[in-house]
Formats: C-alpha cells, structure tokens, sequence
C-alpha cells in the first residue's frame, strides 16, 4: 500500500466509523489534550495507569498508547505490564519517548521498555530518537535540540534493529521503516508553542494503527492529519490559546478536500 489522499481518508472514515478504544497510558501534562484530540479525530480515549487493570483495559482496547513524559517506577511497572499484554494479544502498541536525552532514567526507561516489548511504531521528536540509539546528543527538556532529518540514518538504524515504523517530529516530519521513508512538510510552527502537540500526534497514531495493519501506512497518515489540522488551526489562531481550541475544531471538521488541497508528501526509497 501507498500512503495518499485516498487511503489517508479511507482510515479517517474507518475511525469514525467504528471509534477504537485507545488505551493511553500518558503523561499528566497531556492527558485532557490528546483525549480531546482522540474524541475530535472520532476515535475513543481511555487513561488508565494503575497496574490493577491495565491488562483488562488492554484486552477492550484496540491499541495501546505508552507515553513516559511524567514517569515514575509504578508506571513503569504499569507500562511494561500493558505492553507484553498487548504483544501477547496482538495489539498495536505506540511509545512515545518524550525527554529521552534529557536524563538517565527517561534514556534507561526507554531502552528497557522497547527491549521488552518492542512497540510497533516509535514517535519522538530529533532529540528524542536520537537519544534512544546512543547517539551524543542532549534532549534540552521535552523539546527537540535537533533538525529531523540529521536523524533519520539513525531512525533507519532503530527501525531495522527494533523491526519496527520511527516517526521523527519537527518542522518537517519523517516516518522510517526498513523499507521505505516519508517524509511530510505539513504543519505550522505556532505548534511547538502547545505543549503535547507531539504526544496528541502519538495518540492519533494509535487510532490509525487501530483501523490500519500497515504501521508505517497507519503513522504516515496520522502525522498528515495532524500537520493538516494543525495548519487549519494556524491560520485562524491569534496564538497558542486559539491554536488549542481551533485544532479540536478542525479535527472533527476535516473533510476529504482539505486532505486533497493540503497534503505534502513524499516518498523516498532505499
Ligand atoms: N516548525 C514547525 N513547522 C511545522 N510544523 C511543526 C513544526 N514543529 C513541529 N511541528 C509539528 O508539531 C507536531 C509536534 O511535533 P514536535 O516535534 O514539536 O513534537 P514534540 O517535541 O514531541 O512535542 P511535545 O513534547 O510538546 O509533545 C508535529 O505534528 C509536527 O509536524
Ligand atoms: C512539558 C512536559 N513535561 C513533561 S511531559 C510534557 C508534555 C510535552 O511533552
Ligand atoms: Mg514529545
């Protein structure tokens, strides 16, 4: 399959159709944000993190968001627990390392994590990837210190060790597998003034990979929706506060056209 107009809204239709239960065990920053954002897109959020019932809430869901941006041990515990729950029955599983890079136990958390339970697509900014396969560089926080593509010989690198999709977030976005590279220039840079406009792109991730078996089809055509939307909402923000409430708005209003009229994507080969 080829990522484009149609099959971006085939999945989009699909979504709304059958709203997928999202699993997401996130951070308290994002929480209300990427539920929004999951609800708007048609698709149904949950957040459950207490170790008690992650595998029940596994077991109804159709994908599982992992997101470590306010970590701590129980967590950790909870989202390893989730995590081979959802390999062992199948489900799509999304990691989302936010501040890998910035301390030790966020770098040691992720590589513990995807080497227990390699997830199906990966989704961090430049830093964060970067991070994740020991390159030298530092995570200033949550936010990116580096240009995505510097890192996507590195993403090529992750993909083929883990077997598994690398989104690289940034001014220009790339989704890498071991076969093929995409690369979207959709978006708009009032989006970096948002906190978790980088987790809600996670979450939507998990609702394509909910409706699509194609991980790397599924994420490429989450992080269109969400540069698409996002530069609707740009351009009718005063600044970050609008920006908040109008990419709601214009996920539950995105239309077929807006795809067709806006999408920029390419396609590169090995
Ligand atoms: N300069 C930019 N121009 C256009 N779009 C951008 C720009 N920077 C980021 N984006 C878009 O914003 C979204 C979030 O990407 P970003 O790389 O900022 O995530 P992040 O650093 O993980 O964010 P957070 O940690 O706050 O959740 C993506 O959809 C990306 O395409
Ligand atoms: C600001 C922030 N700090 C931890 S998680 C988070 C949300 C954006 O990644
Ligand atoms: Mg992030």
């Amino acid at each position: 399959m080829t990522p484009c107009v149609h099959t971006l809204w085939q999945d989009l239709i699909s979504i709304r159709e059958t709203t997928p239960l999202i699993h997401n065990i996130t951070n308290y920053v994002v929480m209300n944000n990427t539920a929004n954002a999951l609800l708007a897109l048609g698709a149904s959020p949950v957040m459950a993190h207490a170790l008690n019932e992650v595998e029940e809430m596994v077991n109804l869901a159709a994908a599982l968001v992992i997101n470590i941006g306010t970590l701590n041990d129980d967590w950790i515990a909870a989202m390893e627990t989730a995590m081979l729950f959802a390999k062992q029955q199948k489900k799509p599983i999304i990691f989302d390392p936010v501040g890998a890079g910035a301390t030790n136990y966020r770098t040691e958390t992720t590589r513990k994590l995807l080497n227990i339970a390699t997830p199906t697509v990966i989704r961090g900014n430049a830093s964060e990837i970067a991070a994740i396969s020991n390159q030298n560089i530092t995570t200033k926080g949550v936010d990116s210190t580096q240009d995505s593509q510097t890192v996507v010989r590195v993403a090529q690198t992750l993909a083929n060790l883990y077997q598994c999709t690398i989104v690289i977030s940034g001014a220009v976005d790339f989704i890498v597998s071991k076969e093929r590279i995409f690369q979207i220039k959709n978006g708009h840079p009032l989006m970096t003034k948002v906190t978790g406009m980088g987790c809600t792109a996670t979450a939507l991730t998990g609702a394509f990979l909910a409706v699509n078996s194609d991980a790397t089809i599924a994420a490429t055509h989450a992080i269109a929706v969400m540069g698409i939307a996002g530069e609707i909402a740009a351009e009718k923000s005063a600044g970050p506060g609008t920006l908040q409430l109008n990419f709601l708005d214009a996920l539950y209003n995105l239309k077929a056209e807006d795809i067709a009229n806006r999408l920029k994507l390419t396609q590169f080969n090995y």
